[in-house]
């Protein structure tokens, strides 16, 4: 039977990426994203792949869409295998006293609250099904502190919180929960926020060792790998994926 995954952030990048190598392992994807032109996108190329998808629009960093998002995947497929908790937003690249108080909980609300709640849903559908695997995506900036991106950062070490702790509290009921740390990679994210800082964009090629920023189809190969039976006995790990940029920081 096929494997069934939810992909928030599934309408562009990483997202994106990920739910292509997933249909070509035959995997069936609900793709979740606020932006309904990128997520039927989405759903285009999965279906393109072979495998089935729907598209569920939902804002993440509201409790009811993310309840409505598990929801529907479960009466549409019958199970969650694989949940890829991934949408997320950089912020504007501001040092943090110059940062006001509406973009802070904007960026807490999407990217933490927003993965909070979507484990709380699906890992309830897990345990009860006895199995499940879950990859989070946190960031380089959420293994070491970096400039212009306090609260991205914070946001980024607290999934990293939440992926060890939920291994301490359900590894026993089958739960497999490992996060990513991607450094810099070529998604529309990073293509706006080194458009508005572009002296960033030098300072991060030139401060990653393999010289260039990552692609989504390289990260898509390793949540695919955590994601499946391959990664059986990996659990609670930070994966960091950087061309080697926290290695010599
Ligand atoms: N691109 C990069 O260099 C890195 C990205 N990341 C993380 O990877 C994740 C994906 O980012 P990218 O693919 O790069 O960006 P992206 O901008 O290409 O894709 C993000 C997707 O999330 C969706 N989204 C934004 N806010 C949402 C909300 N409130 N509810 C539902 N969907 C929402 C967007 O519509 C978009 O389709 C994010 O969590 C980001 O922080 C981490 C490290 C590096
Ligand atoms: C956007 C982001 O997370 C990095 C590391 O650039």
């Amino acid at each position: 039977m096929s494997k069934v995954a939810i992909i928030t952030g599934g309408g562009s990048g990483l997202g994106q990426a990920t739910a292509v190598r997933l249909a070509e392992e035959g995997v069936n994807i609900s793709v979740v994203d606020i932006s309904e032109e990128g997520g039927n996108r989405t759903v285009d190329m999965v279906k393109d792949k072979g495998a089935d998808a729907i598209f569920i629009k939902a804002d993440v960093s509201k409790n009811e869409d993310v309840k409505n998002y598990v929801d529907k995947t479960v009466s549409h497929f019958g199970t969650i295998d694989y949940f890829f908790n991934n949408a997320g937003i950089s912020g504007s690249g501001k040092y943090f006293l110059d940062s006001d108080i509406d973009e802070i909980e904007k960026i807490v609300g999407i990217n933490l609250l927003g993965a909070l709640y979507g484990v709380r849903h699906v890992a309830e559908v897990m345990k009860k099904q006895g199995s499940g695997a879950i990859v989070n995506t946190a960031s380089s900036a959420g293994v070491i502190g970096q400039d212009s991106v306090v609260t991205y950062s914070a946001t980024k070490h607290g999934i990293i919180g939440l992926t060890k702790s939920m291994v301490a509290e359900y590894a026993k009921d089958g739960l497999r929960v490992n996060a990513i740390a991607p450094g810099p990679t070529e998604t529309e994210m990073v293509r706006n926020f080194y458009k508005d800082n572009p002296e960033m964009k030098e300072n991060a090629e030139s401060g990653i060792p393999q010289k260039r920023l990552g692609t989504p189809e390289e990260v898509a190969e390793l949540v695919t790998f955590l994601l499946t039976s391959k990664a059986e006995y990996i659990n609670g790990e930070v994966i960091r994926i950087d061309g080697g940029f926290t290695n010599v920081k």
